[in-house]
């Protein structure tokens, strides 16, 4: 699109006319800051001839950038679907007198499948195609086939060259749109429509941490269920203490065990002879990549955060240098000798960049920066630093400890933690471990607080590690990137490729304080565990009994204990307080010998990575499918020492209705597990239909079987056993488009009717690929309420609405809604509740 022209007027009134014309009415802020200028400046981050077209470009506002999700199988027909629809339908529009430009695809990212739509806001909103493809994105997004992502923001994934079978750590993965391209990066690439079946569970492992709980949930429940996966866990540490993970040296010694005990973890921590078993038995896992993407200032998203003109100062960068050194040194202790290690921000100061960089190779012989000047090719970068002033807040020299300047009275105590700015979304958030909070940090002027002296009381001296050695330019500083908005309209970010000698010697690094947390945790899981887990009666084995007694109380009475406020276990001073995870007996158990009767599943189904999440240990509400690696993993460190908040893939739901004995298998496949299970499954649960069907259970909540237009589908149905299965379409036809790829759907057949399982948003989204509008109950429910609350005069614009809110609501409320429209939409009872919805 061609920019808006730049008015002569102040920065304050270009603002405000900036602000209005993306529909807007924020308080006005002035895009200007002179600390900003003059400290850039003074590092030389531009060079003379390029700042005003720097400067020029911070204040525009950033495009829409989003790519695809690689690994599903619709992503290349989705990407088609692009080019030639989307892109000649929004050519040649006209917005206020000014030429709209189509989306383009991004130059440098991997097979064309991430786009960049240079369109202001309020068009989007206003331009009646630009909103149906708002609309699409929207809907789209939600189904998990697209991720809105800054464009910047895709490099650091893309440069750990993450392959199918690599271990990998995301150190700060919260939200975690990196995390999915490196899932993404775990399955393989995706294979065009046609070629074949692939293996649809990715190899290799994810640990995706991070050390706030509440993003933790939210990465899981926003991100990672795009591109579930048998090898992905979420845990919730501080980065720069995350603990060494055991792996059994021989997995012997996993038989026939179905969890880690806290008194396993606590023997292993504390006596001499646990210690002893610990070092014969198992090994320390390191990864083959990392990525420390940590917390920073953020400068880098002044184009979308603007409040960061306001809030800018040099010891933002500098309150967090530390932080970021940690972190980045704990990821190089993990890593694998050979393994790459990618560290990234968001922010364009050196003393979180480079001189961070620059400190760790000192300390780190074994690692060294690895030139990418090939990779990405289109991709417009700028070298790294190789000398750096640090200034404090009046930006003058800061005093260098051991300086005299250092020993003056007068010195400048360094800034305290600062503000942490996460990049990725549109939505942006404030992060980081400490320094949360604006205004923390600011300016760096706060009085001296007990974060400012050392423990005799003395001003804490600056890190040296802030300064440069002179030594960089040998260090290959240059060979770090640094993105910048005027280069390709983008935010700014820096990114370093690091990689670890083959042949340097494994650290394990162990200290004591961290061993006597992890006892402090397991102790209270012991507790709790016994509190939650039935006492044996009749000499039975403590889990079956508990099955047993379980399967015959009511479920509902077990979900509500479930649900109860779980106890707090401390873990590194920051409550925990999650279920345990916990292996089924595989075919041993009676429910999953159900499931494999049931649903027809294979003898080579890894029916014991099957897992559970309850003290019990028994299959009561959900069955989730893990790795082999995951297994040893989990059967070799306790879920506390890992702070565990999730893994695996929700394979089975129990779905329970009053009229119970309608079937003989109570649970259903989700549809987040369908891909992972469907190889294994011959034909008995699969029920193939046509495009009327097709049609008719995406219109309708429920269909009778009488009422099923095709007669074939109508008498197989009628002769299928009652519960859950799936649907098979062939080359699904639309209006204007035939699937190249089958499409599988969950389903759910009652006694005399039948409907899909899939979150209604999914739904919506495969109504408006195939049909070019929503035909869903959901949608038309949705935007008949709408017409009649507001008066709404078309059709679309409720709808276009209602998307356009549901993608600016906070990431945490789109969580996943199946149980709700398992509940609502199963069954008789769904029937009722679904005449309720449609009337
Ligand atoms: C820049 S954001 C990460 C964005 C993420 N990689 C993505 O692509 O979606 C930084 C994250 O670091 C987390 N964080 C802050 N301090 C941390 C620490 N000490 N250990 C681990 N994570 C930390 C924050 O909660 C925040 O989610």
């Amino acid at each position: 699109m061609p920019r808006p022209k730049r008015s002569n007027k102040p920065a304050k009134e270009r603002t405000l006319s900036r602000n209005n014309a993306q529909g807007g009415n924020w308080k006005v802020i002035e895009q200007t800051n002179p600390d900003f200028f003059s400290y850039y400046k003074t590092q030389k981050i531009i060079p003379e001839d390029e700042w005003d077209e720097f400067v020029k470009a911070l204040r525009e506002p950033l495009p829409t950038t989003f790519r695809l999700t690689s690994s599903r199988p619709t992503a290349h027909a989705l990407n088609e679907h692009i080019k030639q629809v989307y892109v000649p339908f929004l050519t040649g529009l006209e917005y206020e007198g000014k030429q709209l430009q189509p989306p383009k695809p991004i130059e440098w990212y991997p097979n064309q499948l991430a786009w960049q739509l240079p369109v202001p806001k309020s068009a989007l909103r206003k331009n009646d195609h630009m909103r149906k493809f708002q609309h699409f994105l929207v809907y789209e997004t939600d189904a998990g086939n697209i991720s809105r992502q800054e464009a910047v923001s895709m490099i650091p994934p893309l440069l750990l060259d993450v392959q199918p079978g690599h271990t990998a750590l995301d150190m700060c993965a919260a939200p975690g749109s990196k995390s999915v391209q490196i899932l993404e990066a775990l399955h393989g690439p995706a294979l065009h429509a046609g070629a074949g079946e692939k293996d649809v569970s990715p190899q290799g492992l994810l640990i995706a941490n991070d050390s706030d709980a509440k993003r933790c949930h939210l990465l899981v429940h926003q991100s990672l269920h795009r591109v579930p996966g048998t090898g992905m866990m979420v845990t919730n540490h501080d980065a720069t203490q995350l603990p060494s993970l055991r792996l059994p040296k021989d997995d012997k010694i996993l038989e026939g065990r179905l969890k880690f005990t806290p008194e396993d973890e606590r023997e292993m921590a504390k006596t001499p002879k646990g210690r002893e078993r610990a070092q014969k038995e198992y090994d320390g896992m390191l990864f083959d990549r990392i990525l420390a993407d940590v917390p920073c200032s953020g400068d880098g998203t002044l184009r979308k955060n603007l409040g960061i003109w306001n809030d800018w100062s040099v010891g933002n960068g500098i309150g967090l240098h530390t932080l970021q050194l940690r972190i980045l040194l704990r990821g190089i202790q993990l890593l694998k000798p050979g393994g790459r290690l990618v560290y990234s921000t968001c922010s364009m100061n050196p003393m979180e960049n480079e001189s961070v960089i620059s400190a760790a190779l000192s300390l780190c012989p074994e690692m060294s920066i690895l030139p990418v000047p090939d990779a990405l090719p289109g991709l417009k970068r700028r070298p790294g630093l190789t000398s750096w002033d640090v200034l404090d807040n009046s930006l003058k020299p800061a005093p260098r400890p051991g300086s005299e300047d250092a020993k003056a009275p007068d010195a400048p105590e360094q800034p305290e933690e600062g503000v942490a700015v996460e990049q990725d979304n549109d939505k942006s958030t404030v992060g980081g471990s400490k320094g949360k909070g604006k205004g923390k940090g600011k300016k760096g002027k706060k009085a001296d607080g007990p974060n400012n002296v050392d423990k005799k009381g003395q001003r804490k001296a600056w890190t040296e590690t802030l300064w440069p050695r002179g030594d960089e330019k040998e260090k290959g500083l240059e060979h770090c990137l640094r993105l910048y908005p005027h280069l390709q309209d983008t935010g700014a970010f820096f990114v370093c490729v690091l990689v670890k000698k083959g042949d340097a010697p494994v650290v394990q690094e162990k200290k004591e304080e961290e061993e006597q947390k992890m006892e402090v945790e397991a102790k209270a899981a012991e507790k709790r565990e016994r509190s939650a887990t039935p006492t044996p009666v009749d000499g039975q084995p403590e889990a079956k009994k508990a099955r047993q007694e379980q399967e015959q109380a009511p479920v509902e009475a077990v979900a509500k204990d479930d649900d109860e406020k779980k106890e707090h276990i401390m873990g590194g001073g920051r409550p925990f307080n999650e279920e345990p995870y916990i292996y089924l007996p595989g075919l041993e158990d009676e429910q999953i010998q159900v499931i494999k009767d049931f649903f027809g599943i294979s003898d080579s189904f890894p029916f014991s990575d099957l897992l559970v999440r309850n003290a019990a240990g028994a299959a009561l509400r959900s069955v989730y499918l893990t790795s082999d690696l995951t297994r040893k993993l989990l059967l070799s460190n306790a879920y506390t020492r890992m702070r565990l908040i999730s893994c695996g893939v929700k394979l089975f739901t129990r779905q329970d209705s009053s009229k119970d004995g309608t079937y003989r298998c109570r649970w259903r496949l989700n549809s987040e597990g369908l891909e992972v299970v469907r190889p294994f499954l011959d034909e008995r649960r699969i029920l193939k239909v046509g495009n009327e069907t097709l049609r008719q259970v995406m219109e309708e909540v429920s269909v009778k079987f009488e009422d099923l237009k095709e007669e074939d589908v109508r008498e197989r149905v009628k002769a299928m056993e009652p519960g859950s299965a799936i649907l098979r379409v062939e080359k699904a036809k639309g209006k204007d488009i035939e699937m190249e790829e089958d499409l599988y759907l969950a389903f759910w057949i009652s006694k005399t009717s039948c409907n899909l399982m899939v979150e209604k948003l999914e739904k919506s989204a495969l109504s408006l690929r195939l049909y070019a509008e929503d035909v869903t109950p959901h949608s038309k429910a949705k935007v008949a309420a709408a017409k009649s609350a507001a008066d709404t005069p078309a059709t679309t614009d409720a709808e276009t609405a209602a998307a356009t809110d549901a993608v600016e609501e906070e990431d945490g409320e789109k969580v996943e809604a199946e149980e709700q429209v398992a509940k609502e939409e199963a069954g008789e009872e769904g029937l009722a509740t679904s005449a309720a919805e449609a009337a």
